[in-house]
């Protein structure tokens, strides 16, 4: 099924747009001829909080890599504030953008507190901002016992913790957070939600991918819903739940499963 509101606006010639980001993905991949997703428009407004779902291999991450211009194979036009990205600039909005992957990345001979002066002083922050801003996220994460620790050595949800406030140090304009709520404790993912929060109120847009239905439903304002290699749907909860045929008050647990229904049935 294809549900799509946004076929009428996919010509890219936008003035004074009301987009932080917006792409017109024409096709995403690894490979030339063999796209991932095709025909998918990904955009958000400033202080917007878009949650990208879909199945597992539909492509979403996928869809972030592009967006960071860490694709092969890419064909987007990608607009920043309304002008368009020159595909030449390599990685020419990702310094605008906070990338959490799902998988941490960590360097391994660095400790906690070296892996925040090192992303500090590739973005220009003073040891001052730095010092305030590092203090406050260590323990609101609770890693502030960690700062001289290694964190190849941490758990998962510790690295994972260490990504995220390596992202909020830097108060970019954009998060990409890629499936941030699997590993983390309760305590934790309030934590995540509330800064989350925080940050859209300073403006900055979101967009994350997330299995987590009732956190995404919780948290985002509007979502693109990718499968079978493009969009089945995108837009508010009460449009998704309209698209899906379960009207306004559906969960979007259930418009998940309606839009995202596998047509042949599975062999016993
Ligand atoms: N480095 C790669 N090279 C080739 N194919 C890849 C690579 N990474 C992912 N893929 C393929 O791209 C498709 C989409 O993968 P992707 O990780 O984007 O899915 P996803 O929607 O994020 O899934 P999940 O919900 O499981 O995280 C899958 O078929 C996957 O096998």
């Amino acid at each position: 099924m294809t549900v799509t509101n946004d076929d009428a606006a996919r010509n890219g010639q936008e003035t004074d747009s009301p987009y932080l980001l917006r792409a017109d993905i024409d096709e995403a991949g690894y490979e030339p001829g063999h796209p991932i997703v095709r025909n998918v428009v990904l955009d958000v407004r400033p202080g917007e909080r878009v949650g990208l779902i879909g199945p597992n291999g539909a492509g979403k991450s996928t869809l972030m890599k592009g967006l960071l211009g860490h694709l092969p194979h890419w064909k987007a036009k990608v607009f920043w504030r309304g002008e368009e990205e020159n595909a030449a600039r390599d990685n020419a909005i990702s310094s605008k953008i906070a990338y959490i992957p799902e998988q941490p990345i960590v360097y391994e001979r660095l400790t906690l507190w070296e892996h925040l002066v090192l992303a500090a002083a590739s973005s220009g922050l003073s040891e001052d901002e730095l010092n305030r801003r590092a203090d406050r996220l260590l323990r609101r994460f609770r890693l502030n016992g960690f700062r001289h620790h290694y964190p190849v050595k941490f758990s998962k949800g510790m690295q994972q913790k260490t990504m995220l406030i390596v992202g909020f140090l830097l108060k970019p304009d954009l998060y990409l957070v890629d499936e941030p709520f699997i590993g983390l404790d309760p305590g934790a993912v309030l934590e995540l939600i509330d800064a989350l929060e925080e940050e859209r109120s300073r403006g900055a847009a979101i967009l994350m991918t997330t299995h987590v239905l009732d956190s995404a439903e919780r948290l985002c304002d509007r979502f693109v819903l990718v499968h079978d290699g493009g969009t089945a749907a995108s837009g508010t909860l009460e449009e998704i739940g309209r698209m899906a045929g379960l009207g306004p008050e559906a969960r979007l647990f259930d418009c998940f499963h309606r839009l995202t229904a596998v047509d042949d049935e599975v062999e016993a």
